[in-house]
């Protein structure tokens, strides 16, 4: 590995370029189709589950950084990027809905997290909330607006896990924990809109930390239809919520 300021994600102070804000998607391979809807995209390190890129908005650099799946790989991600002067953090993500009205292809914007992860616990006691950050949950939903689209905003129910933590039984063992079983349903009825797997360490790290993070994600399966997401409806459910997230930016940096 070259030399790099940071343990894990490979990149230096200089390779910032002053950048505060930074896009975390979980996917390595959204990284170049975000960093590529801004001007003057570059390639700046991939190791592990983490590929950085940095582009321009507005004449401001614009990190652009993969967490990886789950609340660890997210929490070396955000506290590295913030050791090389990342205060706000843009997460890109897809995720299932709950409730039977929010539809494949929907957006939605979560202003804070059930925290059924682990990490989160790294950071603050389980009554402190996994919230957003008010300007940029509002950034997230007036880019979505501004691009046509009617974001579900609201509750995200964020697991450790795909199966289990998220009530999967199509599995191998076809098994949930009690600590999970009927667990969806009482999310429903509680109005959590969604699951997916980094928001609650993001949210409660960055909450606890004097830094700022929102989150926007497209919906690749409603789980009141079915259980595992379409590969073909991925694609352009992603690409949405991409194109937001980038505009969210636009307006924060
Ligand atoms: O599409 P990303 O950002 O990876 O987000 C969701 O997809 C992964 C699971 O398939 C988890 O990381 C979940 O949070
Ligand atoms: O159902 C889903 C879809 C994407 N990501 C998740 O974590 N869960």
């Amino acid at each position: 590995m070259a030399q790099s300021d940071v343990f894990h994600l490979g990149l230096t102070k200089a390779d910032m370029q002053g950048a505060t804000l930074a896009i975390v998607p979980g996917d390595p391979e959204r990284v170049k189709k975000i960093a590529g809807l801004m001007d003057n995209p570059v390639h700046l390190a991939s190791h592990r589950e983490f590929t950085s890129w940095r582009a321009q908005l507005g004449g401001k650099s614009v990190i652009v950084c993969s967490t990886g799946i789950g609340g660890p790989s997210t929490s070396i991600a955000v506290e590295e990027l913030a050791q090389l002067g990342i205060r706000t953090f843009l997460r890109v993500g897809t995720t299932g809905a709950i409730q039977p009205h929010i539809n494949v292809g929907d957006v939605l914007v979560t202003t804070g997290s059930v925290r059924l992860d682990g990490a989160s616990l790294h950071f603050a006691p389980m009554a402190f909330p996994a919230v957003a950050d008010f300007d940029c949950t509002t950034a997230l939903v007036a880019a979505a607006r501004e691009m046509g689209a009617s974001p579900h905003v609201g509750i995200t129910a964020s697991s450790d896990t795909f199966y289990p933590g998220q009530e999967r039984y199509d599995t191998f063992s076809g098994r949930v924990v009690s600590r999970f079983q009927h667990s969806m349903e009482e999310w429903q009825q509680m109005g959590v809109m969604n699951y997916e797997m980094e928001s609650a360490t993001l949210l409660t790290m960055c909450a606890s930390q004097g830094l700022r993070a929102g989150m926007v994600a497209g919906v690749i399966v409603n789980r009141t239809q079915q259980e595992i997401p379409n590969a073909e409806t991925m694609k352009q459910t992603e690409s949405d919520a991409v194109k937001i997230v980038v505009e969210a930016a636009r307006r924060l940096v």
